[in-house]
């Protein structure tokens, strides 16, 4: 008989772990062995399971993600075909691109979660648990680095994000669309998605990065007062496709003139981020003005990238030159 495949499934807490806690409220409490339980693996698939953390994504601090980052890169050190992470869904495509920022091994990490709580009457976290595990078990799978696999399909990591609250298939790549479809064989392939070389996994809590919202009718005090707090980098979530008001322009080019890194990114969910218009607060501005254009990436991620980067102690120009 061949030798049964090893995974490791890491849990982390989210909705796939979330249980009613008697008013009404889901919390996340279920445990990693119940997880399994649920979910039906396939009998050549020796699982394991590892329970790093226990709580709601959206709650997650900055010491846990290095903390599920050392958890998964500790999984790897294992003889392991693959690696399962369960998460929430809330910040997950921010975990998934930290981890795939840093994954330098063939070996797939899957992160996977849950919209439907795991005491509703159809939960959809079983079947997302059991597809990851097949991706994660299935030889199409290696070399494609971190995906993200929910509602029978799987994304690559960068670019991904949720875009829905409620739907069983929550995560889009607007962009590239999915890496795959998972089959009863493990992974279908659609596309191979591009990645930039492996950055050093570094502590992320030393170094603070925020994302300031724009609309109309802004002007600097937010901005100001993320610098004021301790910021080195910001993340604009610009209006369009770069662009915000006059005011926030001049701000940026007083912080950028101090060292802070200024992304700018935009809150509408697909295109390109560029350096289309003027008149003083148009994305042509804000180049001018010594911000760093992120085309592609939304703000969750950027941060996510900025903040791996300045940890891990990049120089001005790595930051320009990152593929954003
Ligand atoms: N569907 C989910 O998992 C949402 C949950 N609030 C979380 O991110 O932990």
């Amino acid at each position: 008989m061949a030798l049964a495949r090893s995974i490791l499934v890491l849990t982390t807490g989210g909705t796939i772990a979330s249980r009613d806690d008697g008013t009404g409220a889901k919390v996340a409490t279920t445990e990693g062995r119940e997880l399994l339980e649920g979910s039906e693996i396939a009998p050549d698939l020796d699982v394991r399971v590892r329970e790093v953390l226990s709580t709601d994504s959206s709650a997650l601090t900055l010491a846990d993600l290095d903390t599920i980052r050392a958890a998964v890169l500790d999984a790897l050190t294992e003889d392991v075909v693959g690696v399962v992470l369960t998460h929430g869904t809330d910040t997950l495509e921010e975990t998934a691109l930290l981890l795939d920022l840093c994954h330098d091994d063939p070996r797939p990490v899957v992160l996977t979660g849950a919209v439907r709580s795991a005491d509703d009457v159809q939960p959809d976290g079983p079947r997302n648990l059991r597809d990851a595990l097949a991706v994660a078990a299935s030889p199409t799978a290696r070399g494609l680095g971190v995906l993200v696999v929910l509602g029978g399909s799987a994304h690559a990591a960068r670019g991904t994000r949720k875009l829905h609250t409620t739907a069983l298939t929550p995560f889009h790549d607007p962009r590239w669309g999915a890496v795959g479809l998972v089959t009863g064989a493990g992974l279908d392939v659609v596309r191979t998605p591009e990645r930039p070389a492996a950055l050093a996994p570094a502590p992320l809590g030393r170094v603070r990065v925020d994302v300031v919202a724009l609309y109309p009718g802004v002007d600097a005090t937010a901005l100001d007062a993320h610098v004021a707090a301790g910021a080195r980098g910001l993340v604009l979530e610009t209006t369009g496709s770069g662009n915000t008001h006059p005011e926030v322009v001049t701000a940026v080019a007083r912080h950028v003139r101090a060292g802070i890194t200024v992304l700018v990114s935009t809150r509408v969910h697909a295109g390109e981020v560029a350096a289309v218009y003027g008149g003083g607060g148009g994305g042509r501005d804000l180049l001018d003005a010594g911000a760093v254009l992120v085309p592609w990436l939304r703000p969750g991620q950027a941060r996510i990238q900025l903040l791996a980067l300045l940890s891990a102690g990049a120089t001005e120009d790595q930051v320009r030159g990152a593929s954003w």
